[in-house]
Parts: C-alpha cells; sequence; structure tokens
C-alpha cells in the first residue's frame, strides 16, 4: 500500500522501508523514517529491522538510533504532549510557516499568529504524483476561504508536495497569487530534526550574517565552523548559501538542500523549552531545528504569479553508499538497490519464452496496487478504466517512438535537433558507431522510448545513464547538450534520453474529463514527424522532479538522481558527478577517441 490515505493523514511508504506521514491538519509531516532493509542487509550482512509503524504513537515510532544509523529509523522528532487533534499547531515534525515567519513585522499582517496560519489549517489531499520504486510522492493544497480572508485578505492558492525516496525526502511549497492585488509573504520549513542536541552540529555558516532572536534581534556574524545549539539558540541566519549539513556524531548525518529558501533558523530553546506546555520533559534535548526558509525579505507576488520554496533532505548513509565510501574500495558504486518499475526485467536475464513485457513503462507505476481509497479512489478508478485504452495508446506511441529513436540515433542534443543543425553529418557518423556498438562502443546519445526502454537499459557491461527529460524544462536542455558531448568523449558508456511523458515518469495524472478535448502537438518531434494526439493519453509531468537520471548496470537500477541538476551542482559538474560514482572513468581514464574527430 504505498499510499494509504487516512482521515486526517497520509502515509507514504517506499517499497525499500522508508515511509513518511503527512497529517492533512497543517499538511504537517509527522514522522520520516528513512532508510532502506536491502541497502542495510547488504552492507551489513544483517537482515534490517522493522521499522516502526508509522501509524504507531508518536512517542513510539520516534526512538533515536544513535547506535544504527543504517537501519531504517525516525528523522523527525514530535513531542509526545504534542497535539495531533487540530487544537493547536503541531510541535515537531515539519510546520509550515506561512505566510508569515515569528510575530508579525508587518502592521498589514498584525491579526497573524506566530508564523502564520498555514501550519494550523486544514489541507485537501491532492492527488498521488509519483508511486514507483524511484519515490513515493504526494500533494496538498490549500486555498484561501472565507475563514482566511478574516485574518489575510489576499486570495491565494498553496500546493505542497512531499516526496519520499529510499534516503531522501523532499517537500515543495507552491505559492500562487489567485488575487488581483501583490501577495506578500514570508515561507519557511520548520523542521524538527530528531538527534541528541548536545552533540548536533550545523554547517556551513561560518561567516553568514545572522538576526539572533536570544539577544533581541542583535545582527552578527558567525565565527564557527560549526554551530552547536549547546545553550539556547535561536539564530536567523540571512543568504546562508542553501545547502546544509546536520550532525549528530557518531552516527546520523543530514544533507539539506534548497531552493529558493534562501535563509535558515537554528533553533533549539535548552532549558526554556520547559515553559512550552506541549514540549514533552527533556524533549530538547533530543532534537534540532533547522529551517530553511524565505524570511529576510517578504516575497512579494504579482498577480496570476508563482513562487516556488524546496528542501530535499537526505541521510548521509545513502551519500556514504553513493560514493561507495561505506564499502571500501572493493564496491565501485553502490550496491544493488530496489529494481525500477521503469525496468521491470530487474537483475533477470530475459527467459526467451518470457520475454520482458515491452508496454510495462507505459503502465502508470503504482498500478493495480490496492489502496488508494477515499478521494484518491477515483483517480485510481478512472486509471484503471482507462488502463486498457492507455496502453493501446502507448503501443502506437511506441510505434512513433521507435521511427523517433532511429532518427535519434545520432549526437545531437534535443535542442540541436530541434534547430535541425548538423543532422546529416552526424546521423552518418552515428551509423558507423552503431557497428561499433557491438563492441560495446556507443559515443553518442540516443533517444528511448516505450518500446525500447527494458532492452536499451538491459546492457551487460556497460553502465548506462538515462535522462528522464522534458523539452520545456531549461535545465533539461543544459543536461542533454552535456551528456550529449560526455557520450561522445565515453563511448563504453551508454547515454540515453527518454521524454518523462512517454514513460509516464513523475505524472500528474488529472481526471480524464478535464483535457479529454484539447490537443496538443509534440513539439520537439523533428519536422516530419509533427503528430497530433490527445492529450488525455499523455500525463502532464511534475516537472519538479526533471531533470531525472537514472543509471543502469547490467540492467539493474543503481542510481536515482531527482533533479540531477542539484546533484551535478554539487559535485563540481556532470562528469565530476559520473566519475565519482564510477560510471565513467576519470579524466585521465577517458577515451579519446581519434575515429570519433569527425563528429563535430
Ligand atoms: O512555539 P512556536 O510558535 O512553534 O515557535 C517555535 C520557535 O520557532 C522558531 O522558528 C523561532 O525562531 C523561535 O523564535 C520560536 O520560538
Amino acid at each position: 500500500m504505498p499510499v494509504d490515505i487516512q482521515p486526517n493523514r497520509v502515509v507514504l511508504h517506499h517499497p525499500a522501508g522508508a515511509s513518511a506521514t503527512i497529517l492533512l491538519y497543517g499538511a504537517t509531516v509527522i514522522s520520516w523514517i528513512s532508510g532502506s532493509h536491502s541497502a542495510l542487509a547488504s552492507a551489513s550482512g544483517l537482515a534490517g529491522p522493522a521499522p516502526p509503524a508509522p501509524t504507531a504513537p508518536l512517542g513510539a515510532a520516534a526512538q533515536f538510533t544513535s547506535s544504527t544509523p543504517a537501519a531504517p529509523s525516525e528523522r523527525l522528532f514530535v513531542s509526545a504532549l504534542a497535539s495531533l487533534d487540530g487544537s493547536k499547531p503541531v510541535r515537531g515534525g515539519i510546520p509550515i510557516c506561512w505566510p508569515i515567519f515569528g510575530p508579525p513585522s508587518r502592521e498589514e499582517y498584525k491579526a497573524l499568529k506566530q508564523h502564520g496560519f498555514a501550519r494550523s489549517s486544514v489541507w485537501t489531499y491532492a492527488e498521488t504524483v509519483l508511486d514507483a520504486a524511484e519515490g513515493v510522492s504526494g500533494r496538498f493544497v490549500l486555498e484561501s476561504s472565507e475563514q482566511t480572508e478574516k485574518l489575510f485578505p489576499h486570495p491565494f492558492k498553496l500546493v505542497y508536495t512531499v516526496t519520499l525516496a529510499e534516503h531522501q525526502l523532499t517537500t515543495s511549497l507552491r505559492v500562487y497569487n489567485t488575487g488581483t492585488a501583490p501577495l506578500a509573504f514570508q515561507a519557511l520549513l520548520h523542521n524538527y530534526f530528531r538527534g541528541e542536541a548536545a552533540s548536533a552540529g550545523v554547517q556551513p555558516l561560518k561567516g553568514v550574517r545572522f538576526v539572533d532572536k536570544v539577544r533581541d534581534g542583535a545582527r552578527d556574524t558567525e565565527a564557527r565552523e560549526i554551530v552547536d545549539v549547546r545553550s539556547y539558540t535561536d539564530r536567523v541566519y540571512e543568504a546562508a548559501g542553501g545547502a546544509y549539513t546536520l550532525t549528530f556524531p557518531p552516527s546520523a548525518h543530514l544533507s539539506i538542500k534548497t531552493h529558493n529558501l534562501p535563509d535558515v533558523t537554528v533553533w533549539n530553546p535548552q532549558e526554556t523549552g520547559s515553559g512550552m506546555a506541549d514540549m514533552e520533559p527533556g524533549g530538547w534535548e533530543r532534537y534540532v531545528c533547522v529551517e530553511p526558509g524565505h524570511v529576510a525579505r517578504f516575497v512579494s507576488l504579482e498577480p496570476g504569479g508563482e513562487w516556488w520554496g524546496q528542501q530535499n533532505a537526505m541521510d548521509r548513509f545513502e551519500q556514504l553508499i553513493l560514493a561507495g565510501d561505506l564499502f571500501g574500495d572493493a564496491t565501485p558504486a553502490s550496491p544493488p538497490r530496489t529494481p525500477s518499475t521503469l525496468s521491470p526485467a530487474s537483475s533477470r536475464s530475459p527467459s526467451p519464452s518470457l520475454p520482458p513485457n515491452p508496454h510495462a513503462s507505459s503502465v502508470q507505476v503504482g498500478q493495480g496496487v490496492p489502496g488508494r481509497t477515499g478521494v484518491k479512489g477515483v483517480i485510481r478508478d478512472a486509471r484503471e478504466a482507462n488502463q486498457i485504452e492507455r496502453e493501446r495508446k502507448s503501443r502506437e506511441l511506441g510505434e512513433r517512438q521507435k521511427v523517433w529513436e532511429e532518427k535519434g540515433r545520432g549526437a545531437l542534443s534535443f535542442r540541436e535537433e530541434s534547430e535541425g543543425k548538423g543532422r546529416k553529418m552526424i546521423r552518418v557518423a552515428g551509423e558507423e558507431k552503431l557497428a561499433e556498438g557491438a563492441r560495446k562502443r556507443f559515443g553518442h546519445l540516443r533517444e528511448v522510448g516505450v518500446e525500447g526502454f527494458v532492452d536499451a537499459v538491459e546492457e551487460k557491461d556497460a553502465w548506462v545513464v538515462v535522462h528522464i527529460y522534458d523539452p520545456d524544462v531549461e535545465a533539461c536542455h543544459s543536461l542533454d547538450t552535456t551528456l550529449a558531448l560526455l557520450a561522445r568523449a565515453y563511448p563504453h558508456t551508454k547515454f540515453l534520453r527518454a521524454r518523462a511523458t512517454t514513460l509516464g515518469f513523475a505524472s500528474l495524472l488529472s481526471a480524464p474529463s478535464a483535457s479529454a478535448d484539447r490537443t496538443t502537438r509534440l513539439d520537439d518531434l523533428p519536422e516530419d514527424e509533427e503528430w497530433e494526439y490527445e492529450e488525455e493519453e499523455q500525463d502532464e509531468v511534475d516537472l519538479e522532479m526533471l531533470p531525472t537520471m537514472l543509471v543502469y548496470k547490467a540492467g539493474e537500477l543503481r542510481e536515482t538522481w531527482i533533479r540531477v541538476d542539484w546533484e551535478a551542482r554539487d559535485a563540481g559538474g556532470v562528469e565530476q558527478l559520473l566519475v565519482k560514482n564510477g560510471i565513467i572513468p576519470s579524466a585521465s581514464g577517458k577515451q579519446e577517441d581519434d575515429d570519433d574527430s569527425d563528429w563535430d
């Protein structure tokens, strides 16, 4: 039951053992259990313990497991005395502070309570966005109402997306100004991260200006390499860099990356916390709040405008696995992970009597899994009712895609392709390269679609890198250009790209009636392949997930990088990211091919 919708909460379950529980009250994430049984088992030779049930009483679920960092364990603190019945904001988890942070600083917002009303309003569960081994994602909505307008006379819509992967939780807040006047707001994600406060350290904040709420708002510059919270701490760091590490030595480590949330508050009340009625005794010893936000300045959103801020928290265990550090030098990159639903053949060799289902990737992930009840039951039913039709259309699309793949065998990026640059020359070279493919030399970036996907990633010896893209996303264009170049430089690694809508990846399925009468054109097909199709057969894609990169070895999914551009930025570039993970050789091992010189 990957997405369990209950009357007052939604629980996301990841197949590897992770889970996240989100209350409709405040869309407050009250539990994030991160980790993988399989990773733990393969790392330690032990079977992983069952994670605490996310529906168990919070106090029971939230055991701090300092000695077992690899085990699926609770990453958030929720006070045992927290109210979860909607009577007051939750003391713990991830409350959303909106439209203000702290007490109202502007006269016009003086009717609002500290941290605004988003954390104390009941949100609606809108839809399941993604339901796959790559991640499970749900979306929550809060819109202005008579009640909010009494306090805050601005029409708005908030959309909050919570995405759970094996070792990551991503929360993304979108704000829409649905009114006719500019909308000014602050926004902050008030994370209570579970861990021993006495040992906690946050970095890098050295040299960052901050407002010290403990010293009546005094302004100062952080002098410490690692910020601790051993004394009462309440600091709002401004323009703090957006990427932080929170460590609870010796075991727990989290990395937090953000988008559009430039400031960060570090808060732990220590003994003064005992004055909070909903703080469990000594609770302040068991968490640190690291709260990315847009708070130093208000965001001003024009009518019709949209703003989004996002954070991604990853437990350090995953980073160690991905870097290969956990396994010494014997293991190049990462242990086998949960097979992708995009690759149902997984590590099995295709059996001659049971060939892999070529349409598997056209089926919406999570389909047929029971448990989407309530509001989402309607959408599930609609999905299932449309499934046969969708598969038929998918087959048609696959045929189209085959033609497209043939055409895409050159090393052109889709931007080059759409501009019609150098197609002839590259295609000739591409044909030469096809002959070399038998010797496991690829040398070009290829488009792959539904029909060809499973076969394309089933390379026995070579690494296969797949860029899941959408032509409307600028970052996909840059990545595509880079991968086209890397494909030439590293001909022993196979580089593919697949359009997200084609695979049904990260799609936002809307009710079929909503778009049945509209048509759209595939604008990035080569001109002779323009094709009108009914929009209902193509799901809308959640662009926040893109670009995504999947990496396969022997048909098995080894890496899933949602928003790989962020990942690459941290690694120093896409090439470095791939080198670091053993997917391509380091620069010294780069295969410079003389016979590639006629490609450019
Ligand atoms: O008690 P509340 O309203 O949840 O706020 C908790 C704390 O939240 C932090 O973000 C603030 O910086 C603190 O000043 C505040 O005390």
